[in-house]
């Protein structure tokens, strides 16, 4: 079915599901904004989270505002966008910038290499975005902190060079006003992190790169009055019911495949939307995000009776029962927020809050606040050249390579579950780690997931916790050859990556999920290691 240019393609529409959420008036009542369609334990949040559903008319005004500081600042020879922001403050930008071309340096890691890189690129024209809903997110915050430091030390005045986007009233509102800094962009309160694509935070540091943003609103308009329809007209609803009805039948994850006309990096964007909004109550829907693969790598991604495959885009080559969607990027966005929220009625969830993500960030804070004496750390089990294994006894048991150890966790996936890597390391130095999931997933049985430390922590990490406890988990920590201070805080950049790492698993491990961390004393060499290691593994 094709609306305008907005379309959704599917084989096997769960049409019982779809007429339930037709005779519900369920679209209509969305585009009213009315909170009690997730039942009365939502009904408190979902009435001050739906306020995206108007953001293709409401956020006009800040075009304007945008269109002005960006002529400001290029007149001032500033055209070095840096943008500070996690999760949903920086993956739509990240989308929006990508698939027109235009550059975007984003900071959503706290790998010290990273921020120095960052840092050490054209200061000179730099403006950073410091970008967070609530304001206090210790990453964002830690960016912040080390931009203001490197701005004093090159003799440039920070406050003129920082830009903020937040929520009214939050701490870097206040922080920001009271250090003067060049503009601060106050969002809608009434709009979750995920679902703030086309408002300030996904606007304004796109728009201030270089990407007219006016056409985002504008694709997503056009397709408003289709997507608030109560008929299988409605390409959402027919989304909403596959992925809900599907997740209902056990199909809990969703592999995201990219078409031909994909607009670049969506998928990424539709993980955490997917995972953050339903991946909670031991339910939810695993995205699986195949990135530039189009989900044609044999063997891994392999749609099983676990998995609704989706298009994003017209596929390169078409899979019998894929549901293909496909749109301009405004349109996208639109469709995919509707539609998972949909979802989140058929699958029995709200899907405005993250309630497992702050288990890790608090067990973080916990190893900041009381660093463990380094004679306290435990050893590893063993270790097997550039590569320290770290698992339980049981998990390990008469293993001594990286490959046995690679073995062990895989065979530890549970029925129908899923081999996580948890890589908290350099995306871009160490960027080789991604073809992990192809080598792990190539002959295996399950699905194989991927995601950069802390970043996934944003996205992924809430089904981690929160959805079906059916996931096995490898972390990859890396040794950190040049330590950066976090100005003003007790900690560096490499304390803070290790907490949360350390965090993250011990959450991971206390809900009884199996886990194995591989540590990496030489990362080039230890790389290199699990990738041949993870080549020879079959489950
Ligand atoms: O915009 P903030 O408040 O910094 O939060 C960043 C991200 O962290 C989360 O709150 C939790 O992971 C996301 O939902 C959000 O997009």
């Amino acid at each position: 079915m094709t609306t305008e240019s907005l379309s959704v393609a599917v084989e096997r529409p769960h049409s019982d599901v779809l007429s339930r959420l037709i005779d519900d008036q369920v679209a209509s009542s969305l585009a009213a904004k009315d909170p009690t369609l997730w039942g009365p334990e939502a009904e408190p949040e979902a009435s001050v989270r739906l306020g995206w559903v108007d953001l293709p008319r409401a956020s006009r005004p800040l075009l304007a505002e945008i269109d002005a500081l960006r002529a400001d600042l290029r007149q001032e020879g500033l055209d070095h966008i840096v943008l500070a922001g996690m999760g949903g403050s920086s993956l739509a930008p990240e989308v929006i910038t990508a698939t027109a071309g235009v550059e975007l340096t984003v900071l959503d890691s706290t790998d010290p290499s990273v921020i120095r890189r960052a840092i050490d690129d054209r200061l000179e024209r730099t403006v950073l975005v410091v970008s967070s809903k609530s304001g206090s997110t210790v990453e964002t915050d830690s960016h912040r902190r080390a931009y203001l430091r490197a701005f004093a030390d090159a003799g440039v005045d920070g406050p003129s060079r920082i830009v903020v986007v937040t929520d009214p009233g939050s701490p870097l509102a206040k922080i920001a006003e009271s250090e003067g800094y060049r503009k601060v962009f106050l969002a809608d309160p009434n709009v979750g992190g995920r679902y703030s694509a086309l408002s300030a935070f996904g606007l304004v540091p796109a728009g201030l790169a270089g990407v007219d943003v006016a056409d985002l609103l504008d694709e997503a308009e056009a397709v408003t009055p289709t997507l608030r329809l109560d008929s299988s007209g409605n390409p959402a609803l027919l989304l909403a019911a596959c992925l809900g009805g599907g997740h209902n039948e056990g199909h809990d994850k969703v592999a995201l495949g990219k078409g031909a006309s994909t607009n670049t990096g969506f998928g990424a964007w539709a993980e955490q939307l997917i995972a953050e909004s339903t991946g909670k109550l031991g339910k939810g829907l695993l995205p699986v995000d195949l990135g530039g693969t189009g989900g044609t790598t044999p063997g891994w991604a392999r749609p099983g009776d676990d998995v609704t495959s989706v298009a994003l885009g017209s596929p390169h080559h078409s899979q019998a029962g894929q549901i293909i969607t496909d749109g301009p990027l405004g349109a996208m966005f639109q469709l995919w927020e509707t539609a998972v929220a949909m979802a989140g009625r058929v699958i029995g969830i709200n899907p405005f809050d993250q309630p497992n993500v702050e288990e890790a960030k608090r067990a973080a804070r916990a190893l900041l606040d009381q660093p463990p004496a380094s004679s306290d750390a435990p050893p590893p089990a063993y270790v097997d050249g550039a590569v320290e294994v770290y698992g339980d006894e049981d998990l390990l048991r008469g293993a001594t390579t990286v490959r046995d150890a690679l073995a062990a966790i895989a065979a530890a996936v549970p029925a129908q579950g899923y081999l996580a890597v948890l890589a908290y390391l350099d995306r871009e130095v160490d960027g080789q780690a991604a073809a992990l999931r192809e080598a792990l997933g190539g002959r295996a049985h399950f699905q194989v997931t991927f995601g950069w430390g802390p970043r996934f922590l944003h996205s992924t990490g809430q089904y981690h916790k929160g959805g079906h406890p059916n996931g096995a988990f490898v972390e990859i920590t890396g040794a950190i050859a040049e330590d950066l201070d976090v100005p003003d805080r007790p900690y560096t950049f490499g304390q803070l990556i290790t907490a949360q790492a350390a965090g993250d698993l011990a959450v991971l491990r206390d809900k009884g999920l199996p886990t194995l961390r591989l540590h990496l004393t030489d990362r080039k060499a230890g790389l290199a290691q699990l990738l041949e290691a993870a080549g020879k593994v079959s489950s």
